[in-house]
C-alpha cells in the first residue's frame, strides 16, 4: 500500500464537520440528482490513518463463473445501532439525517467503509439496489477520506459517463432520487500513482 500523501489543505489534526449549507445540487435527469460539498470534513488525512489502523478490514471473496476472485477493496460493515469506529462518523450520519429530513422521511442508519489501497483497487459499475432501493427513490451519502479517486456516474441504460467526480480529504457526496435505480456508478482502476483511499457511505435502512 502506498503511503498516503498528506493534502496541502488539510494540515490539521482537528477532525471537524462543516455545515453542509453549502451542498450543491446537479439534476441528472429521470429524478436522480447527486449532491457535492468538497471539504466537509476537515482533518480528513488524521480520520484516514485512524480508520485505516482501526477497523476490522475483511478481504472478500466473491464467485465469478468457475472462479473463485477476491473483491478489489477491503470493506467493513456497521449495521443499524452499531458503535461506529470515530466519534465524528455519528456526528456525520445524525447531521445527514437532520438535513435531509424532509426529503428522505427517515435517518440514516448504517455504514459501509471501503479501503482501495492503491489505483489497482476498485468497484465495477453497479446501483445500490439490494432491498427496498431496487423499487424506491433513496439516499446514499458518501464521505471520503484519503487520496482522491474518481466517483463516475453514467445512465443505467446506456450512454455515456454523465459525471466524473474526484472524492478524498474530506468530500462529500450525496446520490439521490431515482440515482441508484436509473444510474450507475463506479470507482474505476487508475495507472496513476494513487494513495489509499476509505469510502464512508450512508445507507438506510433495509438499502444495501
Ligand atoms: O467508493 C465509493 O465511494 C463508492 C462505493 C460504492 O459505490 C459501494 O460500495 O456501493
Ligand atoms: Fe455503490
Amino acid at each position: 500500500m502506498h503511503a498516503l500523501q498528506g493534502s496541502l489543505f488539510d494540515q490539521t489534526d482537528e477532525i471537524r464537520l462543516g455545515p453542509l449549507s453549502p451542498l450543491e445540487r446537479t439534476e441528472l435527469g429521470a429524478g436522480a440528482w447527486v449532491d457535492r460539498l468538497p471539504g466537509w470534513l476537515t482533518g480528513a488525512d488524521a480520520l484516514f490513518e485512524h480508520l485505516a489502523a482501526e477497523v476490522p478490514w475483511r478481504a472478500e471473496r466473491r464467485q465469478m463463473y468457475e472462479r473463485e476472485v477476491e473483491v478489489p477493496r477491503l470493506l467493513a460493515f456497521y449495521g443499524a445501532g452499531d458503535p461506529l469506529p470515530h466519534p465524528v462518523l455519528t456526528e456525520a450520519r445524525e447531521a445527514l439525517s437532520r438535513h435531509y429530513a424532509p426529503e428522505l422521511g427517515e435517518p440514516f442508519v448504517t455504514a459501509g467503509l471501503c479501503l482501495y489501497r492503491d489505483g489497482r483497487d476498485s468497484v465495477a459499475w453497479h446501483g445500490d439496489r439490494h432491498g427496498r432501493s431496487a423499487t424506491e427513490d433513496t439516499l446514499v451519502a458518501i464521505l471520503s477520506v484519503g487520496d482522491p479517486r474518481d466517483l463516475v456516474l453514467r445512465p443505467r441504460d446506456g450512454g455515456p459517463t454523465l459525471l466524473r467526480l474526484p472524492l478524498g480529504h474530506g468530500d462529500l457526496v450525496v446520490m439521490g432520487g431515482s440515482c441508484q435505480r436509473t444510474m450507475e456508478h463506479a470507482v474505476p482502476k487508475t495507472a496513476r500513482a494513487v494513495g489509499p483511499r476509505i469510502s464512508v457511505q450512508f445507507r438506510t435502512r433495509g438499502v444495501l
